[in-house]
């Protein structure tokens, strides 16, 4: 275990559950931390040698973050082989209220808090790596890192009610989970800047203007079931050729030309002759 992830397990409160179902390949992702708006992670305990949690509910026990268990599941689904689709998501209505901000008061240790942001953002770097078409569904608030976590989604899909703002200016800080960079990659520099030093609140509407949310959905109904249908339009078909397509995505957005090229083609030929493909040939024929 590293030194930040160790940091981390000591704070307490909030859990993060997963549920794959192998029928439809889309595994949900829930965040829950329902009394602190899905904040991430409590405080840290006495019993870890460090503060005193006010948070009884939590105190004394060490039950490992919400960031820790983050990780862990992000490793579970590495080795998922036949899914296909990710939903991140908040419990109760909410996406995720960023940091905690008790926690966050207490890391007052820049490096401290560049190993601790480097953990989240190499877990978060993960998840947008992984071979699966993974969404972020944000209803209620995604702010500060809450918006950094719906930003390393492939797509976003909101409820009309929701909002997103990288407030991190207005807490005397920037982003730190690669946001600020992927902001920058997807709109440039002038829009980026635009977004992160007004620290404005968007909402769903702007964001599926400005390209950032795909789809937006009525808060009223039930947005994980439309969620899950819309992605379903995105991972149907063969698992194998779904992750190839993904992965394939995920070359071209981190290599060189030439080398992305070399993946691109490697994972097309794995393709080549596939049932899928031969299913698909035959019936064109
Ligand atoms: C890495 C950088 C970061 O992420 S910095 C953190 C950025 N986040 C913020 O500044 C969000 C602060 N919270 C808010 O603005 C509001 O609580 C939002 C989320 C808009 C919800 O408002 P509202 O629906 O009126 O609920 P509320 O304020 O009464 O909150 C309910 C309880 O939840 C708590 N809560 C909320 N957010 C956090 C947070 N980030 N960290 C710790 N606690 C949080 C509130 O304090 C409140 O608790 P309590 O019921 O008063 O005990």
């Amino acid at each position: 275990m590293n030194k930040a992830e160790d940091t981390l397990k000591q704070m307490v409160g909030g859990s993060v559950t997963l549920d794959k179902d192998e029928k439809t390949g889309i595994a949900v992702i829930s965040l829950d931390n329902k009394k602190k708006k899905n904040a991430l992670s409590g405080k840290y305990t006495e019993h870890a040698g460090m503060l005193t949690g006010k948070n009884t509910d939590h105190a004394g026990k060490l039950t490992g973050s919400m960031m820790c268990e983050l990780n862990d599941i992000i490793n579970e689904l590495q080795s998922w082989h036949t899914g296909k689709g990710l939903i991140l998501r908040g419990e109760n209505k909410t996406f995720c209220s960023g940091g905690d901000l008790n926690t966050l008061h207490n890391i007052m240790s820049p490096t401290q808090e560049y190993s601790i942001s480097g953990f989240i953002g190499q877990s978060l770097q993960n998840l947008s790596q992984l071979p699966l078409i993974n969404v972020a569904l944000v209803e209620g608030n995604a702010l500060g890192g809450g918006a950094e976590m719906a930003m390393s989604c492939d797509f976003m899909v909101m409820a009309d009610n929701a909002r997103l703002a990288f407030v991190h200016k207005k807490m005397g800080v920037i982003t730190g989970f690669g946001a600020g960079t992927r902001l920058v990659r997807k709109f440039g520099t002038l829009k980026a800047l635009e977004i992160l030093a007004s620290a404005r609140t968007m909402d769903a509407t702007e964001c599926e203007q400005l390209g950032l949310a795909s789809k937006i959905l009525p808060h009223s109904e039930n947005v994980l079931d439309l969620t899950k249908s819309w992605l379903h339009n995105y991972c149907d078909g063969d698992p194998k050729v779904v992750r190839n397509l993904k992965a394939m995505v995920v070359a071209a957005s981190n290599l060189s030309l030439e080398d992305s090229h070399v993946i691109e083609r490697t994972l097309f030929s794995e393709l080549w002759g596939g049932e899928s493909h031969l299913k698909a040939q035959k019936s064109k024929l």
